[in-house]
C-alpha cells in the first residue's frame, strides 16, 4: 500500500507555478525530494498538507483522501517543516504537554524512551537546543504518537556530518519494520546516497522524475559526455541538469 499518493498538485503564486506534481511513496520506504533553491520543494510539502491551499490535485495518505479526512490523517503523520521558532523560550516539557493533547494515540512511554535515546532534557528550553537536537525533539514528538508517515523539510540542513549521519541512520532504523515511511527534502546529495530508496526531483516547479533510486540514476545516463564510461553519480546528474552558462 502507498503511505502517500500525490497526484497532479498544482499551485500558482504570482511569479511561480508548481505544476502537476505526481509521485507515490510506498510503505516502509524513504523518499528524498530534491531540486535547487526555489524549485518548489517546500511548496509541494505545504500544498500536500493543505498549509497552502493547492489549486488542484489529489493527496491520499494510507488510501484516505487527505483534504476530506484531514484530522484523521494528521493523527498518523509527523511533520517537521523548518525550526520551532515561535516557542523559543518554552521548555520542551511545556510544548510536549500542549502537543500531546492533540493526539488520541499519544504514547507517554514511547515519548520517554525517545527523550532518553536522543539525549533530550525536557527541562531545556528550545533556544538552548542545537539544530540537531531540535530535529530530534520534533521527531520524538512525531514518533510518540506513532506517526506512520514522516514529512520533513530539510531535516539535515545545518547539521554537522556526524549528526547528519546519525540522523540518517535513525531514518533507516525507523523504516526497518516496514510500517513507517519518510519523505524528506534535502540539498545534500550524500543524504540520498546513504538513505533514500526513492528520489523525486523537481525542477522549476515541474516534476522531472520520481523513481526508485537505481532506476532514477539510470534514467539520467544520457547526460554522459562522449567517452565517459562510468555511471554518473547523483551529484553529477543534478549538476548537469541544472548547469547554467553565464555570458557576462
Ligand atoms: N507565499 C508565497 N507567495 C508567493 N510566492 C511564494 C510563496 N512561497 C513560495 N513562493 C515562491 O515559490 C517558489 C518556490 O519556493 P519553495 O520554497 O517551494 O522552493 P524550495 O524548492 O523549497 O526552495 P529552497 O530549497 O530554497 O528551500 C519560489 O520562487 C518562492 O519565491
Amino acid at each position: 500500500m502507498n503511505a502517500l499518493s500525490v497526484q497532479g498538485i498544482t499551485k500558482h503564486y504570482s511569479s511561480f507555478t508548481l505544476c502537476d506534481i505526481t509521485f507515490f511513496l510506498p510503505q516502509g520506504r524513504i523518499m528524498g525530494l530534491i531540486g535547487k533553491n526555489g524549485a518548489g520543494k517546500t511548496t509541494t510539502l505545504k500544498s500536500m498538507l493543505n498549509l497552502v491551499r493547492p489549486d488542484s490535485g489529489i493527496i491520499e495518505m494510507f488510501g484516505r483522501n487527505f483534504m476530506e479526512n484531514e484530522e484523521v490523517c494528521k493523527q498518523n503523520i509527523g511533520v517537521v517543516l523548518g525550526e520551532i521558532d515561535f516557542y523559543k523560550h518554552k521548555k520542551l516539557a511545556v510544548i510536549t504537554a500542549v502537543t500531546k493533547r492533540f493526539y488520541q494515540n499519544w504514547d507517554e512511554e514511547a515519548y520517554q524512551k525517545y527523550l532518553e535515546v536522543f539525549g533530550l532534557d525536557p527541562q531545556k528550553r528550545v533556544k538552548e537546543l542545537s539544530s540537531g537536537m531540535k530535529v530530534k525533539y520534533m521527531l520524538a514528538l512525531a514518533l510518540s504518537h506513532h506517526a506512520k508517515l514522516l514529512i520533513l523539510d530539510e531535516p539535515t540542513s545545518g547539521l554537522d556530518p556526524v549528526s547528519r549521519d546519525d540522523l540518517l541512520g535513525l531514518f533507516r532504523q525507523l523504516v526497518k519494520d516496514g510500517e513507517r515511511s519518510i519523505l524528506f527534502s534535502t540539498h545534500i546529495i550524500s543524504d540520498l546516497e546513504k538513505c533514500a530508496d526513492d528520489i523525486t526531483y523537481i525542477k522549476d516547479g515541474k516534476l522531472l522524475k520520481s523513481a526508485e533510486k537505481s532506476v532514477f540514476i539510470q534514467s539520467f545516463q544520457s547526460l554522459k559526455e562522449p567517452g565517459e564510461i562510468r555511471e554518473l553519480s547523483l551529484e553529477e546528474i543534478m549538476l548537469r541538469t541544472e548547469r547554467r552558462h553565464y555570458d557576462i
